[in-house]
């Protein structure tokens, strides 16, 4: 429990701009950490880059048996994949790392993220060949097949599925596995400027859009808008008041015609806050691509910066989801947030593509 608790990921500066790219670099491991991430200016897709070797080996959970996962080739029409969660934000991993295309079409992941109709997850996440000296790229898409920037929950999700692999080849991981339960990110700085979120909303300090009037239905809503990579539109509420974050409320505010004429992207995600203290916030989320899920990395994030840009919390703070709390930190040293939270294996499988 002690490795968990020193975990960590660190993310490099942002993109002066948004891009629909993204690159992570995973460096600077010492013995109880988790790893670390960090962007660089790479264009592409998201990208992770592993740049250093711990001191302690991974060891994969007991009651998981991969042995045959990696032996486990595609052969015409199958798929194998491990399941993976971050507080109930669930992924489906795939190894491609002898690919630079992944593995299914995007029209094949929104099939088999079904719940229904297929092995059931918010997204399917490959990891991919490095590119540019990194040596992995992690590609996410969206359970309705679109593919976003990022995805906090996932990029821990990734760093456990990558430690995994090594272990599984035999090689000494970067990562510690074993009971690691927390996993610390850097998710770099946040993006503020109204045109890099992107939104039309009209900035206001510094060109951010904070505390800006959106009106929906007729209700005006506050809303304050944050890249962290990818886009969040964060609301704690009215002008006339706070509200209760009901999943309703955000479905309607993120598919009235208004939020989509105010943000340059078909659709954005909207998180709704209720502070509970300066140090304790509790958040809904309508996910883009995804719909109602429990849990946002970006999304927490995104929200924790609102919140002090608002003056409503505190820049340490716990952020509850439905699938349970994430600690968010947004560093006045160097402008960086990390998020500390879980990432857990579930299942091995293979699909019927
Ligand atoms: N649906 C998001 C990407 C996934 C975000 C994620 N759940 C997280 O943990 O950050 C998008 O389209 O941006």
């Amino acid at each position: 429990m002690e490795i968990a608790a020193a975990s960590t990921v660190s993310v490099a500066p942002q993109l002066p701009r948004l891009t629909n790219a993204f690159s992570r670099k995973l460096g600077s491991v010492s013995s109880l950490s988790f790893g670390s991430l960090k962007r660089n200016d790479c264009l592409g897709n998201a990208k992770l880059r592993v740049s250093a070797s711990s001191s302690v080996d991974v060891i994969t959970a007991d009651k998981i048996s991969p042995a045959s996962f990696l032996d486990k080739r595609e052969t015409g029409g199958v798929l194998h994949f491990v399941k993976y969660h971050g507080l109930g934000n669930d992924f489906i991993l795939v190894d491609n790392r002898d690919s630079s295309e992944p593995k299914i079409t995007q029209e094949q992941a929104a099939k088999l993220c079904d719940r229904n109709f297929g092995v059931g997850a918010d997204g399917v996440i490959f990891a991919m060949p490095g590119v540019n000296g990194t040596d992995y790229t992690m590609r996410i898409f969206n359970s309705d097949g679109s593919e976003p920037e990022i995805c906090g929950n996932g990029v821990r999700c990734f760093a456990r599925f990558i430690a995994e692999l090594e272990n599984l080849q035999g090689k000494r991981s970067c990562f510690t596995a074993l009971w690691v339960v927390q996993v610390k990110v850097d998710m770099g700085i946040p993006i503020l400027k109204a045109q890099d979120v992107p939104t039309k909303l009209p900035g206001n300090k510094g060109e951010a859009v904070i505390q800006a009037e959106l009106v929906v239905d007729g209700v005006s809503w506050n809303v304050t808008c944050v890249s962290m990579g990818n886009p969040h539109c964060v609301t704690f509420g009215t002008k006339g008041g706070p509200v209760q974050p009901e999943i309703e409320s955000c479905q309607r505010l993120v598919q009235s015609s208004s939020i989509m004429k105010c943000f340059q992207l078909e659709l954005t995600q909207v998180k709704f806050v209720e502070v509970l203290s300066r140090s304790h916030l509790k958040m809904r989320v309508w996910e883009r691509g995804a719909g109602a899920t429990l849990a946002c990395g970006t999304g927490a994030c995104a929200l924790v910066v609102a919140a002090v840009l608002e003056g409503r919390a505190n820049r340490k703070c716990t952020v509850d989801l439905p699938g349970g709390p994430l600690e968010i930190e947004w560093k006045q040293e160097d402008n960086h947030i990390y998020m500390t939270g879980p990432a857990e294996a579930v299942f091995y499988g293979s699909a019927l593509l």
